[in-house]
This record gives structure tokens, sequence and C-alpha cells, in this order.
């Protein structure tokens, strides 16, 4: 029998099977990932729109500036909430990236759309003081709210504590922990690439990506 949607840790695991055995690298991923995020954030905004994009030190926050760049390559006014200092390698070289494209650092004194890619499948609650702050700064905004992949804040069993998302764009599977989201929040997902031999190994059905890369829930 075919799962539908993966706990964190299968997700985990199907993740580092397509690392280690196609040699499918965290960066291309991320590429991807950043590249349909920045999408889905350039659906909802126009020409003026302020776009914020909070970052954390990991690879959530790593698909969130693959995003900025590319929005910025696109011409949108993109700033960078960076919580924590970004000191792992990966973000660090897509930080100085974003930054080089013309995305700028620090919260803007109005938000359109704001993208939570502080944290993702790695957060630990509770969460630091300065990811708290920058939280309520975004739910306490009028901004249209974007979750990369997980909501930073989320409870264990899915209940939307922290960052109040309207959309949620997912990686590559469904996840167990989403499907108890509150029913008004939209939920994408997005293709890494993965190929459809993983998705079997883990006895769960590939999405339609070859059809659509960023698939609505
Ligand atoms: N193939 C893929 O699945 C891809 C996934 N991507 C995205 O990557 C994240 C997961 O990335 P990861 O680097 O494992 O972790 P996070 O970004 O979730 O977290 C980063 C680090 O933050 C620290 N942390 C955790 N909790 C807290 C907290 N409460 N306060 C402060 N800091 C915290 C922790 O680091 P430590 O050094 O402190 O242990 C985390 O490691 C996944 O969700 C996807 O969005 C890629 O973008 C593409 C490929
Ligand atoms: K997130």
């Amino acid at each position: 029998m075919q799962v539908t949607s993966l706990s964190l840790e299968a997700f985990k695991e199907m993740d580092y099977w397509a690392v280690e055995k196609y040699n499918l690298s965290i960066e291309l991923m991320m590429e991807n990932a950043g590249l349909q995020l920045a999408r889905l954030i350039a659906k909802k905004a126009n020409e003026s729109s302020v776009i914020t994009i909070g970052v954390g030190n990991g690879n959530n926050g790593g698909g969130g500036l693959v995003a900025a760049r590319r929005l910025a390559a696109w011409g949108f006014n993109v700033n960078l909430d960076l919580v924590v200092p970004i000191t792992k390698d990966l973000p660090k070289a897509q930080l100085e990236r974003a930054l080089l494209f013309g995305a700028k650092e620090g919260i803007p004194e109005t938000t359109d759309i704001w993208v939570d890619a502080y944290l993702g499948f790695s957060q630990r609650l509770p969460l630091s003081d300065a990811f708290v702050k920058s939280i309520a700064l975004a739910n306490a905004s009028s901004a249209f709210r974007i979750s990369l992949d997980i909501p930073v804040g989320i409870s264990k069993d899915g209940e939307l504590l922290g960052f109040k998302a309207n959309q949620v764009m997912t990686l590559a599977a469904p996840k167990t922990i989403l499907e108890k989201l509150p029913n008004e929040v939209e939920v994408f997902m997005a293709d890494l690439g993965i190929p459809k031999s993983v998705y079997e190994h883990f006895n769960i059905k590939m999405p339609n990506f070859k059809e659509h890369q960023l698939i609505a829930l």
C-alpha cells in the first residue's frame, strides 16, 4: 500500500537516499526549492510590493535566500530579516549571492509579503527570543505570509503556534505534520528533482511533477 504523507523522520531518510544514491546535492535541491518559492511569491506580488524574507542559519534559510536572489534578479524589492548570524557554508554562500543581486539587509517599515525561511524541519522548540520577536512582528503586520517547507514554531501535532502562514510551500512530498493546519492555509508542494525510483523505494506516490513543478494540495 502506498502512503500519502510522510513523517519528518521518514522524509529526512528519503532526502538522504536521494543525496547518497543519486549524487543529488542539497545545493542542487535548494536551487529548485528557491526557484519554486520565488515563483509562488511572484504570483502574489506586483512591481511595488515590498517582500521580506526571514532567514535562519540552515538550509531552510538557504532556500529562502535562493528565492531572494531570483526575485531580486526579476527586479523585486527584497529585504532580508537575518535573525541570527549566518555562519554555515551553504546559507552563507547563498546570502553573499542574494546581497550581490540586490537584496537588502533589515526589516523595512512595511512589508507586503513576509516569507518564513527562518527554520524548517530541523527546528527545535522552544524557539530562541530572536525568532519569537521576528515571528511576532510578521504576525502583527498586514503582510501576506508564506512559509517555506514547514511554518516556524509549528507544534509537533501541526498546531500553528508560531508564524501564521497563509500559504505553505513544502518540498518534494506531503508531510503528516501539515495535515492539521487550519483549512484556510493553502499548501503547495514543490519539485526538488528527486527521481521516481526514490519515491517508489519509500512506498510513496510521486506527485505529478512531470506536468507541474508546483502543486496545490
Ligand atoms: N532536500 C531537501 O529536503 C532540502 C531542504 N531544504 C530545506 O532545508 C530545511 C532543513 O534544513 P536544516 O539545515 O536541516 O535545518 P533548518 O533550516 O530547519 O534549521 C537550521 C538550524 O537552526 C538551528 N535551530 C534549530 N532550532 C533552533 C531554535 N529553536 N533556535 C535557534 N536555532 C535553532 C539548528 O542549528 P544548530 O547548529 O543550533 O543545531 C538547525 O540546524 C528544510 O526544511 C527545507 O526547507 C533545502 O532548502 C533544499 C533541499
Ligand atoms: K519555514
